[in-house]
């Protein structure tokens, strides 16, 4: 059986490399090219730190394309760069795998669209890691028996976007079967602004960036007498391959947008 061709997008960032490092150990994978701001036409072994792959780096995903002409583009980078590639991968055949979070429900809307008028697979996951695919799904399982609930994300600094996709993920997720409720007091005011986070619904998200933390999420839900929380951490980036490996081997056989893990899951 021939073996999957995949480019990525962001080789030497804290995924990227997380990436490449999934993909020498998977025997149905190849790493035919890399897209990457720095190092275009050098191969990914000459490049300090990286894996020994022969793949030549490009800085263009439409050049790397046309030139390796890859099945699969996993792409880890940032929101804007994200969604470009993940549309000109789409419009030009390759089904993307995307990790990188920061899109807008339009963005989302707009990358479905363009998928199905195509025909091609795509996966966006806000979170591979199956723990916290779990955590998300017990999540929207405990809102129909407890509306009130607020989320705590805590990532590493380096995160640019707030509220995290998880946490939005997550939030989507619990609008599915909770009806809007305002919570909290019904005459309660910020006396610093920001300080009851961000809202969807009356659904309160509150974004934690310190240096020492991976990812990690608390949904805390209170009923009359108790309260519940539900909790998953990512220590290390490694959680989040497995999650990865089979959104590959899934998108190939796909010919629609999947935006969540769990819906590759039995
Ligand atoms: N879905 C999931 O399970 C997870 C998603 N993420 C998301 O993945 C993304 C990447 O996260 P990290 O690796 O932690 O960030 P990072 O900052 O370590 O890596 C991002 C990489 O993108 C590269 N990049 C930026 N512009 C580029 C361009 N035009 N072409 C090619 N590469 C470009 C940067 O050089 C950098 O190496 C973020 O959006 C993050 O939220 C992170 C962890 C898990
Ligand atoms: O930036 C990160 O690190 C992570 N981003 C994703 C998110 O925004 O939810 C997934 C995970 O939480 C790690």
């Amino acid at each position: 059986m021939s073996r999957i061709k995949v480019i990525v997008a962001g080789p030497r960032g804290k995924m990227g490399s997380e990436a490449l490092r999934m993909i020498e150990k998977a025997n149905d994978l190849e790493l035919v090219g890399c897209i990457d701001r720095k190092n275009a036409g050098k191969r990914v072994q000459d490049v300090d730190e990286l894996p020994s792959f022969d793949a030549i780096i490009f800085d263009d995903i439409e050049t790397c394309i046309q030139s390796v002409n890859p099945d699969v583009l996993i792409d880890l980078t940032t929101p804007k760069v994200g969604f470009l590639h993940t549309k000109l991968a789409i419009e030009n055949g390759v089904r993307p795998v995307v990790g990188t979070t920061g899109f807008t429900k339009q963005q989302i809307d707009e990358l479905t669209g363009l998928a199905e008028d195509k025909g091609i697979g795509a996966v966006i996951a806000p979170n591979f890691a199956i723990g916290a695919v779990l955590m998300m799904q017990f999540s929207k399982w405990a809102a129909k028996y407890f509306p009130d609930v607020e989320i705590i994300e805590r990532h590493h600094d380096h995160k640019l976007d707030a509220p995290s996709g998880t946490a939005v993920k997550t939030a989507q997720l619990i609008q599915e079967v909770r009806e809007p409720k305002k919570q909290g007091h019904p005459n309660e005011q910020e006396t610093l602004s920001g300080a009851r986070g961000a809202e969807i619904d009356g659904m309160h998200i509150h974004s934690v960036r310190l240096p020492g933390l991976v990812a990690h999420q608390e949904v805390v839900f209170g009923g009359p007498g108790e309260n519940l929380t539900i909790k998953h951490d990512s220590f290390h980036r490694e959680s989040f391959m497995t999650g990865v490996k089979l959104a590959v081997d899934q998108v190939v056989k796909l010919d629609l947008l999947v935006y969540g893990l769990e819906n590759l899951l039995e």
